[in-house]
């Protein structure tokens, strides 16, 4: 799906039916890798993990940033190969302030932070995050010089015209569920997958560099 913004990165979710994924799509030559930790990890695992990750052997075309919890990400930008990039997995909608529990855009900036993943299904469904509440969030962070990874589901449209079923089960068929390192090639292949936005298989080193050298499969296809 083009977004026509440099430093937009959209991705594609299926909210409801107790399912969700996340597949990237651009309308340019481009291959990206994002690797969300969603909330797990110990100081020691993260440790490991990036230490996987700095071992790993990473294809050069191909865009890599991971997504620590938050109270982790100091410990990884300071850790991780400069190979790879560091994402939040949320910030505000605005300027800091009186948001108990909250994050600015201002102040991953202030860490060293680059990038930021808003509008996770899970945030829409178990937070309850509206659209508009997305947008605006994704309007700041990126006026605040942030990358965003921004994580969309099915068209209004799609749904008023009660195509959300349909249009969910015939990404759900391309994608066959969560990528991982068994799958990741075959998916890479796909004409119109251009990367991925990795959960559970971005905690396991090897795993999420063979996801990542998966653009290897889609190169040799092409
Ligand atoms: O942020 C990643 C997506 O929610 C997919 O997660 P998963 O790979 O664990 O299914």
């Amino acid at each position: 799906m083009p977004c026509g913004l440099s430093h937009l990165v959209v991705l594609v979710h299926q909210i409801g039916c107790g399912m969700r994924q996340e597949a990237m799509a651009f309308s340019v030559d481009y291959f990206f890798v994002g690797g969300n930790w969603k909330c797990n990890g110990t100081r020691e695992s993260v440790k490991k993990l990036v230490a996987d990750l700095n071992a790993a052997s990473i294809a050069d075309d191909v865009d890599v940033v991971v997504a620590p919890p938050f109270v982790y990400i100091d410990q990884v930008l300071g850790s991780i190969t400069d190979r790879i990039e560091v994402a939040a997995q949320n910030c505000w909608v605005g300027k800091g302030g009186a948001f108990t529990g909250e994050v600015s855009a201002e102040m991953l900036k202030d860490i060293g932070l680059n990038w930021v993943i808003l509008g996770h299904s899970e945030r829409r469904q178990l937070i309850g995050e509206a659209n508009e509440f997305v947008g605006m969030k994704e309007a700041y962070a990126l006026n605040n010089g942030l990358k965003v990874i921004g994580c969309i589901g099915e068209t209004l449209e799609q749904r008023e015209a009660g195509k959300t079923i349909e249009v969910v089960a015939q990404q759900l068929e391309a994608m066959r569920g969560s990528v991982n390192a068994k799958n990741c090639e075959d998916l890479a292949r796909q004409e119109d997958i251009d990367g991925f936005l990795v959960g559970g298989a971005s905690l396991i080193g090897p795993d999420f560099a063979t996801i990542v050298n998966s653009v290897n499969a889609k190169k040799v296809a092409a």
